[in-house]
Order: structure tokens, then C-alpha cells, then sequence
């Protein structure tokens, strides 16, 4: 596991900016290459593909596990073999190094 996915979410909190450019480019690079950029650089978002829909779904609820254990939660759509994950920080209207803590943790379920 990355030292990205051992820091610990902070409670988010409104009133700070999100990060700028600079800074979330930074913690992109120590995620894997699937998470883009998304929504104007105001999220990031992977695609993630399964041979069927129990391993879809059963990667669904590891994510889902993952928010309910930082309380930091991303927007999950999925099919049949399919699922996009998309993080962003609504109390900041932008990204987060949470964000990128639960990208890197993502990241340490299949790498
Ligand atoms: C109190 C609690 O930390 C906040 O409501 C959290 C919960 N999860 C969250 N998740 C995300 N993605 N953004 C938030 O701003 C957020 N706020």
C-alpha cells in the first residue's frame, strides 16, 4: 500500500479552498494512471471493467467499505461488468487530499 493510502482522511469542512492545480497535480502522480481528471479538474474519476456482475458488485461494496471507513464517500454508477468512480469534495466544491487518499486506497484493492 502507498504512503498516499495510509494518511488519514480530515473531516471535511467548508470555508478552505480546494486544492489548486499545483497541489492536486502532486498527489495525482501517486495515484495510478486510471483516475483522469474530471468535471474541469474539480474531480478525478476511474473506470474500472469485471469479468461479471458479482465481482462488479462485490468491488462496489469494498468501495463502499472504504467510504464508510474514512467518511469520505465518491459517486459510484456501475452495470453488469462496468463501474466509474468519481471523488470529489463537496464541502470544498473541489478536490481534496481526501480525494486522493481514497483514490490510493482504491488503488491498493486491485494493484
Ligand atoms: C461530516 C463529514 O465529514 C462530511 O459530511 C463529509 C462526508 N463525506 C464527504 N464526502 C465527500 N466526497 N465530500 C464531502 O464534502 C464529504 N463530507
Amino acid at each position: 500500500m502507498s504512503e498516499l493510502a495510509e494518511r488519514r482522511c480530515k473531516p471535511c469542512e467548508g470555508g478552505v479552498p480546494p486544492l489548486d492545480l499545483a497541489a492536486a497535480s502532486k498527489l495525482k502522480d501517486q495515484v495510478n494512471a486510471r483516475w483522469k481528471w474530471s468535471r474541469d479538474g474539480k474531480a478525478i474519476e476511474a473506470a474500472f471493467e469485471f469479468d461479471n456482475y458479482w465481482q462488479t458488485t462485490a468491488f462496489v461494496n469494498a468501495v463502499a467499505w472504504i467510504a464508510h471507513t474514512t467518511d469520505h464517500h465518491p459517486d459510484i454508477s456501475f452495470g453488469y461488468k462496468t463501474c466509474t468512480i468519481s471523488y470529489w469534495t463537496h464541502a470544498v466544491g473541489g478536490l481534496s487530499e481526501n480525494d486522493f487518499i481514497c483514490a490510493a486506497r482504491i488503488d491498493a484493492l486491485l494493484d
